[in-house]
């Protein structure tokens, strides 16, 4: 059976979580989210762990043995050379838990959350793509508000990332997230309504972009 496969992406601090949850809540949809994947890939004990703090030292880990996710983060949103290498160890470990997750379900429709789903070259992993988009001055404000950065910071981590214009340009779905929750709750309605299965075609997907 061919899967409907929700690609779910747009900028950092954008809105896919919360679409997400309301795909799992009001929609019954499982929900499959890289980062969540990219937090296993460096547990505890872990291979991938084990070679960053090889290539960092292990004052890339905190007293409890876990990675220093602020340290990283540090490191990889300000040098795009170390975000390649953290990428290139992490990313396979990714790809391979989606497409296992998706050989297992048993589900006709899933939700893949993909942050760089363009960055990484995922659009072959999945059969649509929407993107969840609000304007730059919101996210950067909204992500200084959820994650307690600086300007600085809020800055250097958008701008890890494909321009959301850009995103938006690849889109088969874009839900506009600039102003409030219930418009963007509305306009996911819309789209579940409206939108049946559409597979896209094979020649569209796969290159790694640039950012
Ligand atoms: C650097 C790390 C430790 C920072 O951890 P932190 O807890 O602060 O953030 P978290 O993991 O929750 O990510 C938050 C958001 O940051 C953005 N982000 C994460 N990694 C990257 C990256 N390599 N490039 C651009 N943006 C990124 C995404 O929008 C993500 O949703 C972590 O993001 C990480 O391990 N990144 C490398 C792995 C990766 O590329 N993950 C993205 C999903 S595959
Ligand atoms: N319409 C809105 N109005 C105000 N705040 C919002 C709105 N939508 C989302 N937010 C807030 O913005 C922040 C980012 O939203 P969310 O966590 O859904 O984004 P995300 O794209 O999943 O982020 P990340 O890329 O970091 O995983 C959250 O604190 C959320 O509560």
């Amino acid at each position: 059976m061919t899967k409907r496969l929700i690609g779910l992406t747009g900028g950092i601090a954008t809105g896919k979580s919360t679409v997400a949850n309301y795909l799992a809540t009001t929609y019954n949809l499982p929900i499959l989210d890289a980062d969540i994947y990219a937090r296993e890939a460096v547990s505890v004990g872990s291979p991938i762990l084990a070679q960053i703090a090889q290539h960092y030292g292990k004052e890339i880990l905190l007293p409890d043995d876990n990675l220093n996710r602020l340290k990283l983060g540090e490191i990889i949103f300000n040098q795009p050379e170390e975000r390649d290498w953290v990428e290139n160890i992490i990313h396979p470990y990714v790809r391979n838990c989606f497409s296992q997750a998706i050989h297992e379900s048993s589900a006709n429709t899933l939700v893949l959350v993909i942050p760089l789903l363009f960055e990484a070259g995922l659009e072959n992993l999945v059969s649509e793509i929407w993107v969840v988009s609000c304007s730059a001055e919101q996210q950067k404000q909204r992500l200084i508000q959820r994650n307690n950065l600086t300007d600085e910071q809020a800055a250097a981590r958008i701008n890890s990332q494909l321009a959301i214009t850009e995103k938006i340009a690849r889109a088969d779905v874009v839900l506009d997230n600039s102003s409030s929750l219930e418009s963007l709750l509305q306009q996911v309605d819309e789209v579940m309504k409206s939108r049946t299965f559409n597979l896209r075609s094979p020649s569209e997907s796969g290159k790694e972009v640039r950012r």
